[in-house]
């Protein structure tokens, strides 16, 4: 598209056609700086500090070469204040609910998996996605020096660490609204077991408020080993590609057959909402890390026809995920 000699509707176009561009290319600037904030733990020192934080108090309690101090995280917050992580009050810096829930002693805190999110070992899959588009093989994308990321995580104790904690971290908010919105998920079960249940935040949650379910975790050896369960907490290492059926990114599973699905539902309805995006932005992230896929509903329908169920229930409880409950 050449420019136009007059400054007129198609200028505009094309510089409006170039701050799309810039906005989306450098969206990552926000998230880069948020983790540096995380890593610095920024969101931790001003809860510590109890009232508004100025900044030279922000910059004597943080651990930096002063040097580099006053001006760099200036604008660092600046960024992180535009897009809702902070408030910049009269009187200094606040937290907003969003920074509130990267709190490391915050149960719910999501920092685990922003930082396993922007760590280099995810960040690099994204560089040779394009690569993989034109070579010749038929290898699954996501592979880490040469295998299944959750594989490769047994070679390597920090990358280990690093999914396990962060899965944990997004499952902790999910299944606590699920205890308390959908009780009766849970009813009349007497065993479960959450297969790919990482270290068991999930079935951990479920067993303490269900004392008399007995609940197991599956998890890749690597995953589980040395992890200690309960009364009415197991742990069981193993491979569900040979063991289980197929299941997805939370598959909860009870002897008798009853199967409780806890995912995305790609809703094309809702495609100019903020949540399709999500849902966008978590199918393509599933398809670079793990070969795997987001669904829509058709989609679900058919995986659980050719699993033999005759039909299923979605129950929308979740916030961006939901309940799919095959019958
Ligand atoms: C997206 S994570 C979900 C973790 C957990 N359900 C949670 O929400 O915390 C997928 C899990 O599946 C496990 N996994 C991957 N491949 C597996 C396999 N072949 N057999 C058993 N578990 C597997 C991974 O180790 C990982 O813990």
């Amino acid at each position: 598209m050449a420019l136009p000699n007059n400054i007129g509707d198609e200028t505009s176009e094309v510089l409006a056609a170039q701050a799309h561009i810039m906005n989306h290319v450098l969206n990552y600037v926000i998230s880069m700086s948020l983790k540096c904030a995380i890593q610095l733990e920024i969101p931790d020192i001003i809860y510590s500090h109890g009232r508004s934080m100025t900044i030279s108090d922000l910059l004597n309690a943080l651990p930096i070469n002063k040097l580099k101090g006053h001006n760099c995280i200036y604008r660092l917050m600046r960024i992180l204040i535009h897009v809702g992580f902070f408030i910049q009050g009269e009187e200094g810096y606040l937290l907003t609910p969003t920074s509130r829930l990267l709190l490391k002693n915050e149960p719910l805190s999501l920092s685990p998996f922003v930082q396993a999110q922007l760590d280099p070992i995810l960040m690099d899959l994204w560089h040779s996605l394009s690569k993989w588009f034109t070579n010749g093989d038929s290898t699954p994308f996501a592979t880490t020096h040469g295998k299944p990321l959750f594989e490769y995580a047994g070679d390597d104790p920090r990358v280990n660490r690093l999914l396990n904690e962060a899965m944990g971290s997004d499952a902790q908010l999910i299944i606590s609204v699920l205890i308390k919105n959908g009780k009766g998920v849970f009813e009349g079960l007497k065993s479960l077991v959450d297969v790919g249940g990482g270290t068991g935040t999930a079935a951990k949650a479920i067993s303490n408020a269900f004392p008399e379910l007995k609940c197991s975790v599956f998890d890749l050896p690597h995953v589980v080993e040395g992890l200690e369960g309960g009364n009415n907490l197991s742990y069981i290492g193993g491979d569900m590609f040979k063991s289980v059926p197929s299941a997805n990114a939370i598959l909860l599973k009870e002897n008798g057959g009853k199967v409780i699905v806890i995912d995305i539902v790609i809703d094309n309805e809702k495609r100019d909402n903020k949540s399709f995006e999500t849902q966008m932005f978590s199918d393509v992230l599933m398809m670079v890390h793990v070969s795997g896929k987001e669904r829509n509903e058709q989609e679900w329908a058919k995986l659980f026809s050719d699993s033999g169920f005759s039909h299923y229930k979605i129950s929308h409880i979740l916030g961006l995920r939901e309940l799919v409950i095959p019958m």
